[in-house]
């Protein structure tokens, strides 16, 4: 439906809010909602109640229908966060808290995982899929006997993902599981199947496990039920969805063989699009999928933009931009992760903040912050390009920390290539495009896309400051080797690198 009348809805599940977006084909916002969700966190625990999804979403979508009355609803689709599970009975109802995709309770079964084939990170669906078998599998009381293998789970038990859950309300029947969404579950996308044999020996059996669809396939429509709770008009279809970090990188429109988006949030998730999957031994960088085929291969770095938030509470970020300018380039090297432990571009648990010399104050602090998550984005391309990614594409930046033009112009210095920055970046706006995508049922979703996002500025990077900063990004790459954090390969391909874009040694 090219038809500028008719709304496309996304729905993004987030960890602090669900957002809803209705868009035209051509990337006009004609309404969009929000309504906040609440989290238990305590150490590595990070849980939420699902129930709270169906009444926030509830909200969220009558506040963004309500501002476009009468306006036609040619479909809607749901992401998720990725490695957010929880257990259901037959009937779809919860009966175990969400674990959210950062708790890090399982890293004991995801250690066993990895010891049956399966390449998972120690916050994947999988290890918490297990994990919840054992506190919550056989009825209650069951505990750690059972998360050892020791006992079969109740029959009428069922996995599902985030998104699962609302579907279910919206449709009135549970759906299948999206491929994006079931990736760190352990299925095999290029296959198109559940690793039968390993999730078996693992003890996680095949009744558990849901049916799997491609991202945009038709689950079914919005029953009556649903659309009095909702807004969204009855009838309008439900196309499944994909993972936050997916629905993000649609949303920048970085779909093109070559293209790459970084999103800057609280944490940094790099992504890009390519004809074939990017292989990578040590399973740091994993390989989502888009529905028309393409790859869309990266990984999900422990720094980010958080580390400001986490330093600074209370700052303004624009004021303190403008007095780190003075500290360009920072002699204080940074490497700001947000939670100990780093997933991409390597994989060192033991990792912890890391901060060398001495800052100058607040301003200089911030700077070698702004600085160091500029490095750590760096390196994850150096990284990619190790593994033989094309990078010849476009880059674009994405998450909250894209709001800042001078931490962007800097990325862009730091990383000696131009990037785009698209207006509106929401993971709920790459959830429309994909509803407006599987509606139309062919053709390619970039084409679909580049329809619906529009870019707002080009940074060009300046090559003087990209010299400036080779001295201390090598500083960084040197001490992150010496550590045993990062390979000795990885930080010489690095550094050579550097010695290309600078035309130094
Ligand atoms: N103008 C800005 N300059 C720098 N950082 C910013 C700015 N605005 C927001 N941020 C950062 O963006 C992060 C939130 O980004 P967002 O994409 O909304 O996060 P999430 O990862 O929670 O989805 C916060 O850590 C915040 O510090
Ligand atoms: O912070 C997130 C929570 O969802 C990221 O989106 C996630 O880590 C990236 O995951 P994916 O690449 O599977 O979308």
């Amino acid at each position: 439906m090219a038809d500028e009348s008719a709304g496309w809805l996304g729905i993004d599940l987030g960890t602090q809010s669900v957002r809803v977006l209705l868009v035209t084909a051509a990337g006009r916002v004609l309404g969009s909602g929000s309504a906040p969700l609440t989290g238990r966190r305590d150490g590595v625990r990070h849980e939420q109640d699902p129930e709270q999804w169906w009444s926030a979403l509830c909200t969220a979508s009558r506040a963004a229908l309500g501002s476009a009355p009468g306006v036609p609803v040619g479909g809607l689709a749901v992401c998720g966060t990725s490695g957010t599970v929880l257990l259901t009975d037959g009937s779809g109802r919860p009966v175990s808290p969400a674990l959210m995709y950062d708790d890090g309770r399982a890293v004991a079964e995801a250690a066993r995982a990895r010891k049956a084939g399966l390449a998972v990170q120690d916050t994947w669906a999988l290890p918490k899929a297990l994990w919840l078998l054992g506190e919550y599998g056989g009825g209650a009381g069951t505990g750690r006997a059972a998360r050892a293998g020791g006992r079969a789970p109740a029959p009428r038990l069922r996995l599902a993902h985030q998104p699962d859950l609302v579907i279910a309300r919206l449709t009135g029947e549970p759906p299948p599981a999206d491929s994006s969404h079931t990736l760190k579950t352990g299925y095999d996308l290029h296959a198109e199947a559940w690793p039968q044999a390993a999730l078996a020996q693992l003890g996680l059996p095949e009744r558990l496990l849901p049916d799997v669809v491609r991202p945009g396939t038709r689950l079914g429509e919005v029953c009556p039920d649903a659309a009095d709770a909702t807004g969204i008009p009855a009838g309008t279809p439900v196309l499944a969805g994909m993972t936050d970090g997916c629905a993000a990188q649609i949303a920048s429109g970085a779909l093109r063989p070559g293209s790459w988006n970084s999103v800057l949030g609280t944490t940094l998730v790099l992504k890009g699009a390519t004809r074939d999957p990017v292989r990578d031994p040590t399973g740091v960088v994993y390989n989502h999928r888009a529905p028309d085929g393409t790859w869309l291969p990266g990984g999900a770095s422990s720094v980010g933009a958080g580390a400001l938030r986490a330093h600074f509470p209370d700052a303004d970020p624009a004021a303190m931009d403008a007095r780190a300018a003075a500290f360009e380039p920072s002699r204080a090297v940074a490497y700001p992760l947000v939670s100990p432990g780093e997933r991409f571009p390597f994989r060192a648990p033991d990792a912890t903040a890391l901060v060398l010399g001495e800052p100058e104050g607040d301003a200089g602090l911030w700077a070698a912050l702004l600085q160091g998550v500029g490095f750590a984005e760096r390196l994850c391309l150096d990284y990619l390009h190790h593994l033989g990614a094309p990078l010849d594409g476009p880059l674009t930046f994405t998450g909250g920390g894209a709001r800042s033009r001078y931490w962007n112009q800097l990325r862009a210095d730091i990383l000696a290539r131009p990037a785009r920055v698209p207006e509106q970046t929401e993971p709920a706006l790459g959830m429309a495009a994909l509803a407006a995508y599987g509606a139309s049922g062919a053709g390619a979703l970039a084409d679909v896309t580049e329809r619906m996002v529009r870019v707002r500025t080009v940074l060009e990077p300046r090559p003087d400051r990209t010299a400036a900063l080779a001295e201390p990004y090598a500083r960084l790459v040197h001490a992150l080797r010496e550590r045993g954090w990062l390979p000795a390969p990885v930080a010489e391909h690095a550094l050579t690198r550097l010695h290309l874009d600078t035309g130094e040694s």
